[in-house]
C-alpha cells in the first residue's frame, strides 16, 4: 500500500440539476466545501435540502451540473466528467461510511474488511494483518470471526469503518453514519470520527440530521434549498 497522502479536497460552488422525466430537480442549487486533513466537517440541514447530493459530488460518485472538485489544488471532477475513470482515485484516497453499513453477509467482519484492500491489490496475507489491526482498533479485535449477522447494527458500523479505513485514505465521507443506530452507539461513532481525524489527519465530512453532533465538527455547513452556508458549530444550536 502506497503511504497516503495528506491533502485538501475542495469541492468549488457546486449545483446539481437533475433531469426528472423531462423536468429539471434542482437537488443542489449552490454548495462549496473544503475539508482539510485533521478537520471534521459537519453537513446539516432538513430532509432534501441537498446534503447527500452535496457528498456525492464531494465522493466522485455524482459529477456536478455546474462547478469543479479539487484534490491538492488539481481539477479532479468537474460537468461531464468520466466517473468510471475515477475509480481508482476513490479506491486510494477515499473511505465512505453509509447510514447501512453494507457489509457482504456471506464474508465474516475480518474478511469484509481484507477484501477491500484485496481489490487494491493488496496481498491476502497483508489483507488479512491490517484488517485485524483496523478491527481491534475500533474495539471490535474480538469479532472478526463473526458473519454481520451476528453482530449488532452500532457493531456492523464499525466494521464499515474499518472498511472505510482499509486502504488508508486522504478523506472519508460519511452519510447519516448515525441515522440507524442507538444514542451510545452513535456517539461512539462520533468519538471514532474525530479520533481519526486528530490521530491519523484523516479529513471527514459528516451529513447529519442531527445536531448533537456539532460538538465534534470543526466546520459546519448548513444547506437550506439546496444552498450551502458555513456557519461556526455553535449555530447549529438554531437547529434543535
Ligand atoms: N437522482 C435524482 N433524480 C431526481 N431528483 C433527485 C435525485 N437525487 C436527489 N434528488 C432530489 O434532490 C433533492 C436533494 O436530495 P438529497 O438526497 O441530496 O437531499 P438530503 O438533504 O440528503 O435529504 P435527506 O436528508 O432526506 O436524505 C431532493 O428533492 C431529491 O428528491
Amino acid at each position: 500500500m502506497s503511504p497516503r497522502r495528506l491533502a485538501t479536497l475542495e469541492v468549488r460552488n457546486v449545483s446539481k440539476i437533475y433531469d426528472s422525466g423531462g423536468t429539471p430537480v434542482t437537488a443542489l442549487a449552490s454548495g462549496s466545501l473544503i475539508l482539510k486533513p485533521g478537520a471534521v466537517t459537519g453537513i446539516v440541514g432538513p430532509s432534501g435540502s441537498g446534503k447527500t447530493t452535496l457528498l456525492m459530488i464531494a465522493g466522485l460518485l455524482e459529477t456536478p451540473t455546474a462547478g469543479e472538485v479539487l484534490f491538492d489544488g488539481k481539477v479532479i471532477s468537474r460537468p461531464g466528467a468520466k466517473l468510471n475513470d475515477l475509480r481508482a482515485f476513490r479506491r486510494t484516497h477515499l473511505g465512505f461510511v453509509f447510514q447501512k453499513a453494507n457489509l457482504i453477509p456471506y464474508l465474516t467482519a475480518a474478511e469484509n474488511v481484507a477484501i477491500a484492500m484485496q481489490i487494491n491489490d493488496v496481498g491476502r496475507r497483508q489483507a488479512q494483518k491490517r484488517a485485524a489491526e483496523l478491527l481491534g482498533a475500533l474495539g471490535m479485535g474480538h469479532r472478526g470471526t463473526n458473519y454481520p449477522s451476528q453482530l449488532s447494527g452500532g457493531e456492523q458500523q464499525r466494521v464499515s469503518i474499518a472498511r472505510a479505513l482499509a486502504n488508508d485514505p486522504t478523506v472519508i465521507l460519511a452519510d447519516e453514519p448515525t441515522a440507524a443506530l442507538d444514542g451510545t452507539r452513535a456517539e461512539m461513532v462520533m468519538k471514532v470520527f474525530r479520533a481519526l481525524a486528530d490521530s491519523r489527519n484523516v479529513a471527514l465530512c459528516v451529513v447529519t440530521h442531527d445536531t448533537r453532533w456539532m460538538k465534534y465538527f470543526d466546520t459546519m455547513l448548513e444547506l437550506e434549498d439546496g444552498r450551502a452556508r458555513e456557519s461556526p458549530p455553535s449555530a447549529a444550536k438554531a437547529h434543535e
